[in-house]
């Protein structure tokens, strides 16, 4: 991937993007997410972490109207999103999904030309009788998703068959596809999983140049030296409730949060990194 090596910008105060009240989802008995309450502000990347199961992409689902929540609003740039994903995707907040989902026997290419098409305006009568519109809007569609593809780093594999990319390049066009609906927020749901530590290096640098680009993200990651570097801030979920939320040295030096993950019997990708080894890593 060749996307530009950026450095951490300083944390921007700027207005709130994406405001979530008291969000609950119940599945029968079963409340996976308690009366959240959540806020990204312009141009920040927040981290959400938690143990298995503590209903992380379920709030996702919530803010992308997947699901349709209990209870609670979600708002962005001010205005209620209509729990449906389209109407979520039209108002400007586009994700990613933890198993990829792209369409296999479509090229890289067309996959990211699908992402811009909730932004054209060329109806299906204009469409199919190809007129100068839908040519014009065509081509901006085509050149817009070169850039993004070459964003990304992928420009040598447009043509190649989606399924055939390799699992880093297919992480990479998802965002890519994402991006081409655009977004104001970006979430990302486990974006590195399965990759590399090169691999998870530069998709750190990819998310840094996304929010240069203006776009605010959040990320759910079990990585925890991932997460710490890259985010302002990071909310931990437990058991569908807020645990902590701050800036990653207060979170990963909270008790509470070490707790929840050697309580929930933690692998060694869980479980959150200190300051030290984060240090140690760095070479310091
Ligand atoms: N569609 C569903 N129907 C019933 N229960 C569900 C559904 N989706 C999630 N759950 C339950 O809700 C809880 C939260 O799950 P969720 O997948 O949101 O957790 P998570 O924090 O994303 O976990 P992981 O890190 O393992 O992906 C779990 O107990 C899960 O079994």
């Amino acid at each position: 991937m060749t996307a530009p090596a950026l450095q951490k910008s300083s944390p921007v105060a700027g207005q709130v993007v994406l405001d979530a009240t008291d969000v609950t989802m119940r599945f029968g008995g079963l409340v996976a997410v308690n009366k959240v309450n959540f806020s990204v502000n312009e141009g920040e990347i927040v981290g959400l972490i938690g143990p298995n199961g503590a209903g992380k992409t379920t709030f996702f689902n919530c803010l992308t109207g997947l699901y349709k929540p209990t209870s609670g609003t979600v708002r962005y740039l001010g205005k209620t999103l209509k729990p449906q994903p389209v109407a979520v995707t039209r108002a400007g907040v586009a994700r990613t999904f933890q198993n990829i989902r792209l369409f296999g026997n479509m090229s890289a290419l067309e996959n990211v030309m699908v992402g811009r098409y909730c932004r054209t305006s060329a109806g299906v009568l204009t469409s199919i009788l190809h007129g100068p519109r839908y040519r014009r809007e065509e081509k901006e569609t085509v050149e817009k998703s070169k850039e993004l593809l070459s964003f990304v780093g992928l420009t040598d594999v447009g043509d190649h068959l989606a399924r055939n990319l390799n699992y880093g390049d297919q992480r990479r066009l998802e965002i890519a596809r994402a991006l081409a609906t655009e977004p104001g927020l970006l979430l990302l749901d486990e974006p590195t999983a399965g990759m590399n530590p090169q691999e998870t290096g530069e998709a750190t640098d990819l998310i840094f140049a996304i929010r240069e680009r203006g776009v605010s993200v959040v990320v759910i990651e079990h990585d925890m030296r991932f997460i710490f570097r890259l985010c302002d801030r990071v909310t931990c979920l437990v058991r569908g409730e807020t645990l902590v939320e701050g800036t990653p040295a207060q979170v990963q030096s909270d008790e509470r949060v070490i707790e929840a993950y050697i309580g929930s019997g933690p692998t060694h990708a869980n479980k959150p990194a200190t300051e030290k080894s984060l240090d140690e890593e760095a070479g310091a």
